[in-house]
Formats: structure tokens, C-alpha cells, sequence
């Protein structure tokens, strides 16, 4: 079947945490709306760009785009971005069920608001390892009141000025700052605006619900907790997992689980549903929503206080949580035992000349004007540099607990070239930031694939030790992992899909100061690029007959 969508995307004045600030809307709507299919499905978007002065591109996060590399979505990598007036149509089949995104993927656009959920069902007569009454799905995100291009322009600037910590926490869409702290007006500022009532999921007493829970938060790692409720997580990223308990969930951005909850607790009363910052001091207050019983007011304050969030800065449980996603026993895709290439990318914060960046390897990513997919099909291969990127670093010298001694990199766009159909792993290495005993969080989010999510660890990845611990036995495919401070995390993928892929920190803040690599495969069995994705860089005039 085909679903097809037609959106508007513009700008409008909107309170979603109760302040009034210019948000991205799809038809009206942020989130967006909905997509749902199912499984072997084609999805059709039509998107006008109605943002008057700025440029467009969206992603479709979690799907592959197997055959259909140039409706990934992302600006500069796999298409020139949709300017203001254009309307693009972005074709894909969603070729397995499960829980996905979509967001913006031109500059910071995605913070302003532009996202939805994906929700793939699975086939008529398929039995998914779990059963349920109800599905849900809810995106968490967090908040900031200035722009995007007050807070880029502070990135790119000297003496650096750092977003700093969201004003507040939202809950698909709707979040509450506290209006009186500020000298603002009611007009600005207004706690009984309805835009920014709690979110509310209506429970029947008894029932089981399957919550699909996403982030796509720009900065902040979260903890997720429904009080009252254990939750039992079943699905990462489209993969089923070995069913597990929590009492809250760990999630980074770009990840999207789906866990059980069963409205089994006592049915005269309302429940606090609650996010938290986690791994960075918590300087935001947290967000609330109310998980309703029917038929309770779906209004009524819960009676208690608000459960608090776990430890901020206890990183033990949340590594145990990133250990504890193993693949379903009857859903395993066994990975190759062995790999032809391993890369090592050590993840840095850097200066350039003055400017503050972050890096890979000591090189910061920078998008090159025409995008990597044209570049590469019609061999332009002059728009980027040539000189292949470096597949580690100093392994014995570099000192990952400590502020580096020499802070400086480079910049390039040159990107990484897979052989096609081989085996890749890829060890992601933290490091101290610039700043002394502060190692950060970073999700990273590949596009075109899932990795199997071989190991975390520690410290400094020992290349004779660490992979005889790998689990090559039953490792959860995913699309966006954790990297956590002072640690390591080891994945492995195949390179069989055709095209031109980012794999990126999801942070937006940290993509945009280059935090991000881009791989290549099978560039030669890429059909032929719709006309549409052209018309910038070395490709304008490529688009016209
Ligand atoms: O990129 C970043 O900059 C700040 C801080 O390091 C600036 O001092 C921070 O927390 C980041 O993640």
C-alpha cells in the first residue's frame, strides 16, 4: 500500500512550555503528524517549504532507505535542501515494522520543533513476541527559547558561546516553564495557556499498553519514569529486545524503545509521568505529564509529589542499562564473527584557530557545498577533499582522563569508503572534554543501516583484550547508541547498502561544531538520482531537462 502525506511546513507562534516563541509546524502541528504503515508499505511526503526565509530537509530516522539512498533526508549529504516556495517529494519503503522518527536535518532546524513519530505495524499475519491492548506513541524533547540562529551564531563565534541547558523538558510536545521567574509578560508567558497543558495518556484499568517513547532532545540525556509503574522494554530502534524491567528508562537521543505498561495500580487516582536530565548537572526542571486512569479526570493532579529522577551524575546504571538490550532469543541476527576493517573514532573537543569544535580522530567534519551522493555518482571529486580521514589515533600517547595537552585540530570533509558487502566494526572512544574532569555523553546516530551493538566499556578500548568480550551471540541491532564518558562503545555493520550515509553525535550543537563522519559504499550500484535532489553547489543546472 501507498500513504501518502502532504505537508506544510512553516512557522508560527506557539507556547508549548507555556513561553510564546516561533516553532516549525507540519500542517499546523509540532510534533507532526503521525506516520503510520505497515511493514512493506511506501511512504510518500510531499513537503512545501512555507518557512519564507529558510532552507528544509527531512530525515526519516531509523529507515534504511534501501534503494532510495537520495530520500534519506540529509542536507548536504544526500540532496541540496528544499528552499522556500519548493515543494519535494520524499519516497521511501518502510521495509520493517517498528518504532521511527522523522526530523529536520538542515542546520539546528530539528530543536525548532520540526518531528514526529513513525510507527511501522507488522504484517497481517505476523505474531509479535508480546501482547497488548493499546499503542502509544510519545517523543521526548527538550526546550530552548532562544533561536536556532542565536544559538548557532553563538557556536560559531569568538569568545564561544555555549547553548547551555534547555529551559525546560518536553513531553511530546508540551512542557511548562515557570513563567514568574523571568520579567515576562503574561502576553509571553502565560501557565494557564492551554497550548501547555500536561500531556496526558488516558489508561482503562486493567489494560496493557505498548508506550513507544522516543528522543529527540538537542542536548540532554533523559530518564523516563511513569510513577507507580514498572515498564518492560520489548523493542529498541525496530529490533525486539529480551524482555526487561525497569522502573525508569534511559534514553538518549535518536533512540526509540517500545516497553508494556499495565494500568494495574490503584484506579481511583492519577500518575505522574516524569523526565529528567541525567549526565549533565541538571539546570532544567523536569517534565511532567500525568498518566490518566479512566474514568479519573484526565486534569486531577496526581496527589503525590512528583517522583524525582535517578542520580544525575551516577553513570553505573545507565551503562547497565546499555548492557542489559540484548536481542529477543527468537528474533537474533547473528553477526559475522570477524570484520574487514575495524575504525577507531576518538570523540574530542577541540579549538581552530579560536573557534570551538568537535571532532573525530583530531578532524572536524565540515558539509562540503554539493552533496556527497551527487559528488559521488557523477564523480565530482573536486567538491571534496580526497585525502582519506584517519582510522584512529595515537593509541599509546593520548591521555583520555585528562584535558589534552594539545587541543588543536583540523577540519576536512573527506569521508570514510567502505568496500561493499564487507564487515565493518566501529570502536567509538571517549575522551575529557576541554574542560577538566568532564567527559560527555554522545549518542551516535548512523543512517543507511542498524549496527549490532557489540560492547561497552570503561576507559581506554584495548584492542587485544576488549573484542575477545564482544557478544557475538545475541547483540541487539540498533541505529543510535550511547557513548558514555570515559568509555567505549563497539559496534559492527555490513556496508550492503548503496549510497552516501552520515554517522553523527545526535546532539545538534555537537553535529554542527562536527561531530560527524560520512561513509560511502557500492557508490556504482546506485540507481539513477532524481533530478529533484539537485540544483546547489557544483549541481545547479543539474536539475533543469
Ligand atoms: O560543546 C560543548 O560546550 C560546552 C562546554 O564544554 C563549554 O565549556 C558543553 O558542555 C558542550 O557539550
Amino acid at each position: 500500500r501507498i500513504r501518502h502525506y502532504k505537508w506544510e511546513v512553516k512557522y508560527e507562534y506557539k507556547s508549548p512550555d507555556c513561553y510564546k516563541k516561533l516553532v516549525i509546524t507540519i500542517n499546523g502541528k509540532s510534533p507532526g503528524p503521525t506516520i503510520l504503515a505497515q511493514e512493506g508499505d511506501t511512504v510518500i511526503v510531499e513537503v512545501t517549504n512555507k518557512l519564507l526565509l529558510e532552507n528544509l530537509a527531512i530525515h526519516w530516522h531509523g529507515i534504511r532507505q534501501i534503494g532510495t539512498p537520495w530520500s534519506d533526508g540529509t542536507e548536504g549529504v544526500t540532496q541540496c535542501p528544499v528552499v522556500p516556495g519548493d515543494t519535494f517529494k520524499y519516497e521511501f519503503k518502510v521495509d520493517r515494522a517498528g518504532t521511527y522518527l522523522y526530523h529536520a536535518h538542515y542546520g539546528m532546524q530539528r530543536e525548532s520543533g520540526l518531528y514526529g513519530s513513525i510507527r511501522v505495524s507488522v504484517p497481517d499475519n505476523f505474531k509479535e513476541p508480546f501482547a497488548y491492548d493499546y499503542d502509544q506513541s510519545i517523543i521526548l524533547t527538550d526546550w530552548y527559547h532562544k533561536s536556532t540562529y542565536e544559538q548557532a551564531t553563538g557556536l560559531s563565534s569568538i569568545p564561544f558561546v555555549w547553548v547551555g541547558e534547555p529551559q525546560s523538558l518536553l513531553i511530546q510536545g508540551k512542557g511548562k516553564f515557570n513563567c514568574s521567574s523571568a520579567s515576562l509578560t503574561a502576553n509571553t508567558c502565560n501557565t494557564t495557556n492551554p497550548e501547555c497543558s500536561p500531556y496526558t495518556i488516558t489508561v482503562i484499568p486493567g489494560k496493557t499498553y505498548r508506550l513507544r517513547v522516543a528522543s529527540l532532545t538537542a542536548l540532554s540525556a533523559l530518564s523516563f519514569q511513569i510513577e507507580g509503574h514498572n515498564m518492560t522494554v520489548v523493542e529498541a530502534d525496530g529490533s525486539y529486545v529480551e524482555p526487561f524491567v525497569v522502573k525508569n528508562l534511559f534514553i538518549y537521543s535518536g533512540e526509540t524503545y517500545s516497553m508494556l505498561i499495565k494500568a494495574d495500580q490503584d484506579p481511583s487516582r492519577n500518575y505522574w509521568m516524569t523526565t529528567n536530565v541525567v549526565s549533565r548537572p541538571p539546570n532544567t526542571t523536569q517534565g511532567l505529564g500525568f498518566l490518566n486512569y479512566y474514568p479519573n479526570h484526565p486534569r486531577r493532579s496526581p496527589p503525590t509529589v512528583p517522583p524525582t529522577g535517578p542520580i544525575w551524575n551516577d553513570a553505573a546504571p545507565r551503562l547497565n542499562q546499555s548492557l542489559a538490550i540484548k536481542a529477543h532469543h527468537d528474533f537474533i541476527v547473528t553477526p559475522p564473527t570477524t570484520s574487514n576493517r575495524v575504525i577507531v573514532f576518538l570523540n574530542t573537543q577541540n579549538r581552530i584557530n579560536g573557534y570551538v569544535h568537535w571532532s573525530v580522530n583530531n578532524v572536524s567534519f565540515t558539509l562540503p557545498h554539493t552533496p556527497y551522493l551527487i559528488a559521488l555518482k557523477k564523480k565530482l571529486h573536486h567538491v571534496f577533499s580526497q585525502t582519506p580521514p584517519p582510522e584512529g589515533y595515537d593509541f599509546v600517547n593520548y591521555d583520555i582522563y585528562n584535558v589534552s595537552k594539545n587541543p588543536n585540530a583540523t577540519t576536512s570533509n573527506a569521508i570514510y569508503r567502505l568496500g561493499f558487502n564487507t564487515t565493518v566494526d566501529i570502536i567509538l572512544q571517549n575522551a575529557n572534554t576541554m574542560n577538566v574532569n568532564n567527559s560527555e555523553t554522545h549518542p551516535w546516530h548512523l543512517h543507511g543501516h542498524d549496527f549490532w551493538v557489540l560492547g561497552y566499556g570503561e576507559g581506554k578500548f584495548d584492542m587485544n583484550k576488549d573484542p575477545k568480550n564482544y557478544n557475538l551471540v545475541n547483540p541487539i541491532m540498533k541505529n543510535t547508541v550511547p557513548l558514555h564518558p570515559y568509555g567505549w562503545t563497539a559496534l559492527r555493520f555490513k556496508a550492503d547498502n548503496p549510497g552516501a550515509w552520515l554517522f553523527h553525535c545526535h546532539i545538534d550543537s555537537h553535529f554542527y561544531m562536527g561531530m560527524g563522519v560520512v561513509f560511502e559504499e557500492g557508490i556504482d550500484k546506485v540507481g539513477e538520482l532524481p533530478s529533484s535532489i539537485m540544483g546547489c553547489g557544483e549541481t545547479k543546472g543539474f536539475g533543469k531537462p
